[in-house]
C-alpha cells in the first residue's frame, strides 16, 4: 500500500475588493501537487470558481472550517513575490485598503476570461434508450439531444439553460444522477509569458561629464550612506548627475535601479537620459501610455530579473523587482507621489519601504524639499545632504517682482507688466528664449453673465465649465464634459455673457499683439491630451519657438540652455486656495520654475507679477531662501497643530442621492465620535460640503479629522473600526462610497523586521 501522503492546505486570498472578503480562506491542495506561495489560483467560492492568490501555506486546517480541494492555476507564470506579499499587507493595513485593492497595482492585467462550466454527454444512448426518456421525460431528452448534435457532445451550461433555466436545470440534475452527462468547470487557457519589446538600441553609452568637486563630494556620502538621504541641491546644482553616478556604481556591483519621476509622461527628458547613459543595460520605462501587453510583457521581464534599471512613476515602485541597490525619488516634494485613489499609498514612504525590504539605498532630492521631508530630517530620521552651487558656478537667477496694483494705478490693464514686456521684447532681439508660466490652480477661462452673475458651470460636476477659444466649446477639466458656448444667459436669458480669467490662450493672444512676429509655444492641459507634451518640448528644445506659455507643466525639470527670462503671471494666486500647504505649494511651484532661467552660460533672469510681493512666501522666492521659508512655515504649522505635528485624516462621502450622502456622513461622524471618546485627542470637524460639491453627477461630504498623537496608529485604529461598525449598521445608504485618506507625512517610519511574518 502506498503511504498516504500528508494533506496539505494552503490560505488563499480572494479575488474580492470587499472589505467583509478580506481574510485568508483554506483550501486543500490536490495530491501530487507543487503550489508554490503567491501563485495565482482558480478556487470554489459560492459555487463559482473565481480567482485568488496562494498567500500562506498550512500543514493543517484550522478547526470548524470546511476545506475545499482547490482547483488549479490561473496562470504559472504569475506568481507574486514575497516581498511583494510582504509589501501588500503593509499597504493595506497603512492605506487602509483591502489587500485585493493594495495587489492589484503590483501585478500584470490578469485573465480576461473567467472559467465556464460545461455539460458533456457520456456514453452512447440507442435510438430505444431516448425513446423511453423521451417518453417519461421531455425535458431531459431534449436537453440529450441538443448535446448529441453539438461539437464534442458537450455544451456551456449558460447556453443549455436556455430557454427555461428551473426546468431545464431540474432536468440536468435527472441526467446526472442518471450517469447520462457530467458537469466540468473549463478554465480559461493560461496566456504564455509575453515578451516586451523595449526598443532598447545598441547604442554606445552617452559620455560621463566629469563631476564638479560638489558633486563628488555628494558622490562620496553616498557611498558610504547608511540610510536614507535628503538631498537638497538647488535648481540646476546637477542633482540628476549624482543620481547617475550613484546608479552607476549600484549596477556595477550587479544590483539594480529605482528610478522614480513624479509623472512620467511629463518628463520624456528624465528618461532618455537615463536610457542614453545606461545604453549597455537593460533600462526600461514604465510609463502610463503602455497598453495591457506591453505591461504585461514588462511586469515579466522585471519579475525573470532581465531588467536592471526601472524608470517610471510611483507605480513603478510595485514592480516584481528584487537585488535592488539604488531607489531615486526625484522632485521628492511633487504631490504626485501620493496616489489619491486605494490603495492611497504616499510613493515616498513605499520607497523607503521597499528600501528597507532588500537593503538599498533611497535618495530623495529636490531643490525645494517637502516640508515634512525636511522636518524628518531634522529629526535625524533622513540624512540631509545639501548642494548650494550651480554646475555652471553661474549664481542663481535674481527674481524681480513687479507689483500689480502699482500697474494697475498706472493705467495699464494687460496681462503683462510693462518690465514683462520690455524682458521679453529684449530676449526676441538677442535671440533667447522666454518661458512664461501661468501660475494656475482652479483658475480659468469661465463663462460668466453680466446681468445676474450666474456662472456657467458642469451639469455633472459643481465646478465652471472652461472656455476653450481654439474649438469654441466650453469643457468640464474633470469629466471632460463637453457644450456649446450659449448665447444667452441660461438663468437670466441676459445676452451680456462674457468670458473671464486668464488662460494661456488669452496670454498667446496678447503676446501676439505685442510680438507679432515671435514664435509662440503654448501648453497646457489642452496640448498635454494627446502626444503634445513631448512634441510641444522638443519643438522648444529644437529652438522652434520664441516663448513657451504654459502651466504647471512647464514648471517641472526642464533643461532648455537657451531660456534666459522666465515670467511668472499671477505668481500669489495659488497662495488663496483653501489648504494649508498653499504657501508651500507656491513656494516650491515658483521656485523651480525660476530655476529654469539661465542654466547654461548666458545669466538668466526672472520677472513675477503679483499682488502681494511682500508675503513671505514670495519674499522667499525672491531671496532663494528655502531654509528662511521652512523656519517660518514649520512654526506656523506647528502654531496651528497642522503636519507634521498632527495627522489629518479626510473621510470623503460620495453618491448620487444627495440626502443620502449627507445622512452617511452624519451618521458615520457620530460613531467617529463615539470611538474618540475612548482615544485621546482625536478631532472630528463636519461633515461638510466638500470643495467640489458634486462631481461627475455624485454629490460630496467630507469629514476631516485631526489626530495630534505621536503616530498614527491609533488614528487607523479608530477610523477602521468606524468604518467596521458602519458597514454593520442597518439601514444605511448602501449605495454611498465612503474613502479614507491618512495625511501620514509625518509618520516615523518604523517598519516591522524583515524575518517576521506580519500578517493579521
Ligand atoms: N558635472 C557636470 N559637468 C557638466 N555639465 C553638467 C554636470 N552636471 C550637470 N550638468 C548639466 O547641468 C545641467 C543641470 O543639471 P541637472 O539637470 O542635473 O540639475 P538638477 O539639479 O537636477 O536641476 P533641477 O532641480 O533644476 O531640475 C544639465 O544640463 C546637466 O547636463
Ligand atoms: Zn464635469
Amino acid at each position: 500500500m502506498p503511504e498516504t501522503s500528508q494533506e496539505r492546505y494552503v490560505q488563499v486570498l480572494i479575488d474580492q475588493p470587499l472589505p467583509e472578503l478580506d481574510r485568508l480562506f483554506h483550501y486543500r491542495v490536490p495530491d501530487g501537487w507543487d503550489v508554490p506561495l503567491g501563485q495565482q489560483v482558480w478556487v470554489p467560492f459560492n459555487r463559482k470558481l473565481i480567482a485568488g492568490w496562494v498567500w500562506a501555506l498550512d500543514d493543517r486546517p484550522p478547526e470548524n472550517v470546511s476545506t475545499v480541494q482547490f482547483l488549479a492555476a490561473v496562470d504559472r507564470h504569475v506568481r507574486v513575490p514575497d516581498d511583494v506579499r510582504q509589501l501588500v499587507d503593509w499597504m493595506a493595513h497603512r492605506y487602509q485598503c483591502t489587500r485585493t485593492e493594495a495587489l492589484h497595482p503590483c501585478l500584470p492585467p490578469g485573465p480576461r476570461q473567467r472559467p465556464s462550466r460545461w455539460v458533456m454527454l457520456q456514453g452512447t444512448m440507442t435510438t430505444e434508450e431516448r425513446a423511453s426518456w423521451g417518453g417519461i421525460d421531455p425535458d431531459a431528452a431534449a436537453i440529450i439531444a441538443r448535446l448529441s448534435r453539438a461539437a464534442h457532445r458537450q455544451m456551456r451550461l449558460t447556453t443549455l439553460l436556455q430557454p427555461d433555466r428551473q426546468a431545464q436545470t431540474a432536468a440536468i440534475e435527472r441526467l446526472i444522477r442518471a450517469g447520462w452527462v457530467k458537469l466540468e468547470w473549463q478554465l480559461p487557457r493560461e496566456r504564455p509569458p509575453i515578451e516586451h519589446k523595449t526598443g532598447q538600441r545598441e547604442q554606445t553609452p552617452s559620455p560621463w561629464p566629469p563631476l564638479t568637486a560638489e558633486q563628488a563630494r555628494i558622490c562620496e556620502h553616498l557611498a558610504t550612506a547608511s540610510g536614507p538621504v535628503l538631498l537638497h541641491g538647488v535648481t540646476g546644482s546637477g542633482k540628476t548627475e549624482v543620481y547617475l553616478h550613484s546608479a552607476r556604481e549600484v549596477l556595477a556591483r550587479g544590483q539594480r535601479v529605482l528610478y522614480l519621476v513624479p509623472e512620467i509622461g511629463l518628463t520624456p527628458q528624465a528618461g532618455a537620459r537615463w536610457t542614453e547613459r545606461f545604453a549597455d543595460y537593460s533600462v526600461l520605462l514604465l510609463h502610463s501610455g503602455l497598453k495591457d501587453r506591453e505591461r504585461h510583457g514588462a511586469w515579466h521581464r522585471i519579475a525573470s530579473g532581465q531588467v536592471d534599471v526601472v524608470i517610471g512613476a510611483r507605480s513603478a515602485l510595485l514592480a516584481p523587482i528584487d537585488r535592488l541597490g539604488l531607489i531615486v525619488v526625484d522632485e521628492e516634494h511633487e504631490p504626485s507621489y501620493i496616489q489619491d485613489q486605494d490603495p492611497k499609498y504616499d510613493a515616498r514612504e513605499v520607497a523607503l519601504f521597499r528600501a528597507h525590504q532588500q537593503g538599498a539605498l533611497v535618495i530623495m532630492g529636490s531643490a525645494t524639499p517637502s516640508l515634512e521631508a525636511y522636518w524628518q530630517a531634522g529629526m535625524g530620521r533622513l540624512q540631509l545632504l545639501t548642494m548650494r552651487e550651480r554646475v555652471t558656478g553661474a549664481a542663481l537667477p535674481p527674481v524681480t517682482m513687479v507689483d500689480m496694483r502699482a500697474e494697475l494705478a498706472a493705467g495699464r490693464r494687460g496681462v503683462l507688466s510693462q518690465q514683462l514686456r520690455e524682458a521679453i521684447d529684449q530676449r526676441l532681439q538677442r535671440g533667447e528664449q522666454s518661458l512664461l508660466y501661468l501660475n494656475r490652480r482652479g483658475f480659468s477661462t469661465f463663462v460668466l453673465c453680466r446681468e445676474c452673475g450666474e456662472v456657467l458651470t458642469c451639469p455633472h460636476c459643481a465646478v465652471s465649465l472652461v472656455y476653450h477659444r481654439a474649438a469654441q466649446v466650453l469643457r468640464c477639466h474633470y469629466c471632460q464634459h463637453r457644450q456649446a458656448v450659449p448665447k444667452q444667459c441660461p438663468h437670466c436669458h441676459s445676452e451680456a455673457i462674457r468670458y473671464f480669467g486668464t488662460g494661456t490662450q488669452r496670454i498667446e493672444t496678447e503676446l501676439l499683439q505685442h510680438f507679432p512676429s515671435a514664435r509662440v509655444l503654448r501648453m497646457d492641459r489642452d496640448t498635454a491630451d494627446s502626444h503634445g507634451v513631448e512634441q510641444v518640448l522638443n519643438q522648444f528644445a529644437r529652438r522652434e519657438g520664441d516663448i513657451l506659455v504654459g502651466t504647471q507643466m512647464i514648471a517641472k525639470g526642464l533643461d532648455f540652455p537657451a531660456v534666459t527670462l522666465v515670467g511668472v503671471l499671477a505668481a500669489d494666486l495659488s497662495l488663496h486656495v483653501p489648504e494649508f500647504r498653499a504657501a508651500e505649494r507656491t513656494m516650491q511651484l515658483l521656485t523651480q520654475v525660476a530655476g529654469r532661467a539661465g542654466r547654461s552660460k548666458q545669466p538668466g533672469e526672472v520677472i513675477m507679477q503679483t499682488y502681494c510681493p511682500e508675503h513671505y512666501c514670495l519674499q522667499a522666492v525672491e531671496n532663494h531662501d528655502y531654509v528662511g521659508f521652512y523656519r517660518r512655515e514649520i512654526s506656523i504649522r506647528q502654531h496651528l497643530g497642522y503636519p507634521p505635528f498632527s495627522y489629518l485624516a479626510r473621510v470623503l462621502f460620495t453618491g448620487l442621492v444627495e440626502a443620502e450622502v449627507a445622512m452617511a456622513a452624519e451618521t458615520w461622524a457620530e460613531r467617529l465620535r463615539d470611538q474618540a471618546k475612548s482615544i485621546g485627542p482625536l478631532e472630528v470637524w463636519g461633515p461638510a460640503v466638500d470643495g467640489i460639491a458634486k462631481l461627475e453627477d455624485r454629490h460630496r461630504r467630507v469629514l476631516t479629522v485631526r489626530w495630534q498623537g505621536i503616530d498614527a496608529e491609533p488614528l487607523r485604529a479608530a477610523l477602521q473600526a468606524t468604518n467596521q461598525a458602519y458597514r454593520r449598521l442597518r439601514g444605511r445608504p448602501a449605495a454611498v462610497t465612503v474613502s479614507v485618506a491618512i495625511d501620514s507625512a509625518a509618520e516615523p517610519r518604523v517598519y516591522p523586521p524583515l524575518d517576521k511574518a506580519f500578517q493579521s
